[in-house]
């Protein structure tokens, strides 16, 4: 390494703080820079989470890890490690939404990638500032219009993303770039705000909009043909269609999409364990028909053929989908968006069922008239699962499956201890933020597993790029979702989780990251020569680990 004194001190990669040891203390010009006493990693990971601590609240411990970030990486991420529970809510989601929602006001110094429409004509410089003669692995680029639940944050920059890639997945940080697109935003309270950060001007759309991601998607298969695309908190009328766009092009994944897909298929496929059924038995309601909810129906549609051996279209049959104009059937016409049409449900089978004035079909006669066995909801609607309606559900089946998946956790479709009371402790659960366990009628405690895409992605993610995947195929996703079914705490003991507890996501993420590369070796999609049985010690060996590293100059080294 080249770099010395002041610049190694504030470099966040390289800096180890009162943890440089006195040799390389010597050696870097850093005696007189810092204080006598030598911390071991250890140590300093004792007095940043004493510090933590006197923070009082999720937001100002978020500005507190923020800032421990932007100075020293090993003790970032050795901290977080060190209480991932209690931490993931904090850089993460339900406290990660409130950070970026005040983006601009907690704004300190900047993170990533900024890649601004009217800067277009500079992109491919200031891409390669940022990235030239770096080994890069991992792109998670958003635009922003549909961050984390709470909707469109122009500039807001989803880096927890990339940090639980190497929380969770062992990615070397290093390796990894948040890209924020910036387009624009519709967010009139950001407009309005002098502070805003970001472009201030209406997001641009269409054509203008489609080749300024383009020439962002070609620069990164110019410069990284064996990186990983992420793509993270699109709005709904672009996320899927850029996914297909660039799907036979270059190694992309949409977390919204399938991430989400995978790990609700993770927790249908732990409950199905629970309940003793299949997945071709079930019938799916999901409400909120947008990226995340298609991204389930198609995941657990995909799930149902492929696991049970039944058609596509008898598949299908057990899906009911409901949005804005309440159930999504063949007579909505022009409310039936880009992708809900393969789930609308033929007008004769709801002859006789009671509409709104609109001739629209809400949730309840839905419930009704379905009798569904599981209830998902990607919706933003805040208490949509009334009391009626869970009530009705749980009438019908003996242990119903309600997954209120919205985030953060305020947007719930239902909290989790009124669905508990509502059906005497019957229901299975799961939830998209975290939420505290619920006590059933018979006095145990019933704990609702968090049923997160953050449980999935980094594994599914590290799988793709460990084999430098040339693409991430539904089955190496598929493949990721039962690896992380086979190991649901609900599979040993039915009282237990339907996932995995957060606490173990390393663990279940290493697992999927061989599952994942074991699918792409298998089916010819890998890059890399290897052979099934390395892929275990391949994907061991990358793992990064938060430690610090023994630095020697090096005149020619990194600068
Ligand atoms: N648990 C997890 O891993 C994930 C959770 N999510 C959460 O799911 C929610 C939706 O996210 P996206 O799908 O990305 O957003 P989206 O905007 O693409 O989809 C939301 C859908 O809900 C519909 N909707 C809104 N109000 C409704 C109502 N009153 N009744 C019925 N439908 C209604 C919208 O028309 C839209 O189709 C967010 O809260 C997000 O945070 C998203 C991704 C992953
Ligand atoms: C979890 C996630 O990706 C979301 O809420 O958008
Ligand atoms: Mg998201």
């Amino acid at each position: 390494m080249a770099l010395r004194g002041d610049t190694i001190l504030t470099h966040p990669t390289y800096n180890k703080g009162t943890g440089f040891p006195l040799s390389e203390r010597k050696e870097f010009g850093l005696t007189g820079r810092l204080p006598y006493r030598v911390n071991t990693l250890d140590e300093q990971c004792h007095r940043a989470y004493d510090q933590l601590k006197t923070r009082d609240t999720p937001i100002r411990k978020n500005t507190f890890l923020q800032s421990l970030k932007d100075q020293n990486w090993v003790l970032y991420y050795s901290l977080i490690q060190r209480h991932l529970k209690e931490l993931i809510p904090i850089i993460y989601t339900p406290t990660q939404g409130d950070a970026i929602a005040n983006y601009s006001h907690l704004f300190r110094r900047s993170e990533g990638m900024f890649l601004t429409y009217p800067h277009e004509d500079s992109m491919e410089q200031d891409f390669l500032e940022q990235t030239r003669g770096r080994d890069i692995q991992l792109f998670v680029v958003s635009d922003a219009e549909a961050i984390l639940g709470i909707g469109d944050q122009g500039v807001g920059i989803a880096t927890a993303k990339s940090a639980i890639y190497t929380l969770v997945g062992g990615i070397n940080p290093t390796k990894a770039v948040s890209v924020a697109l910036d387009v624009g935003t519709d967010n009139e309270e950001l407009l309005k705000d002098d502070l805003y950060v970001g472009w201030p001007q209406k997001r641009v759309r269409g054509a203008d909009y489609d080749r300024f991601v383009d020439k962002f998607v070609q620069l990164v298969r110019k410069h990284y043909p064996h990186s990983l695309l992420h793509f993270e908190d699109f709005g709904v009328s672009n996320a899927k269609r850029l996914l297909d766009l660039y799907h036979d092009q270059h190694a992309v994944f949409n977390d919204d999409v399938q991430g989400t897909g995978a790990v609700a298929l993770a927790a249908v496929m732990s409950a199905v364990g629970v309940t003793k059924t299949r997945l071709a038995d079930q019938r799916f309601l999901i409400y909120g028909a947008g990226s995340a909810g298609l991204g389930i129906a198609r995941q657990l549609r995909d799930g149902v053929v492929k696991i049970d051996g039944v058609s596509a279209s008898d598949a299908k049959r057990g899906f009911y989908i409901l949005d804005r104009h309440g159930l999504v059937k063949e007579s909505l016409g022009q409310f039936i968006r880009a992708g809900q049409e393969e789930f609308a449900r033929p007008d004769a089978e709801w002859a006789g069922v009671p509409t709104d004035g609109n001739g629209e079909v809400g949730l309840l006669e839905v419930v009704k008239k379905v009798k569904p066995t599981i209830m998902i909801g990607c919706s933003t609607k805040a208490g949509a699962f009334t009391e009626e309606v869970v009530r009705e559900m749980a009438k019908h089946v003996e242990r119903p499956l309600i997954m209120p998946l919205s985030n953060p956790d305020r947007l719930v479709e239902v909290k989790p201890s009124l669905a508990n009371d509502w059906t005497e402790g019957r229901a299975l659960m799961a939830t998209g933020s975290p939420f505290p366990p619920c006590r059933q009628p018979n006095g145990k405690e019933y704990i609702i597993a968090e049923c997160n895409n953050a449980l999935i992605y980094p594994g599914l993610g590290f799988g793709a790029m460990i084999t430098e995947a040339r693409t991430v195929t539904d089955t190496m996703i598929i493949a990721g979702a039962q690896r992380l079914a086979s190991l649901a705490p609900a599979l040993r003991d039915p009282d237990l989780p339907l996932l995995p507890d957060f606490a173990d996501a390393p663990m279940v993420n290493f697992e999927i990251a061989v599952a994942v590369a074991e699918q792409a070796i298998d089916e010819g999609t890998a890059g890399v020569p290897w052979k099934k049985g390395e892929v275990r010690e391949r994907v061991k060996a990358a793992q990064w680990q938060p430690v610090y590293r023994d630095f020697v100059y090096d005149p020619n080294g990194a600068r």
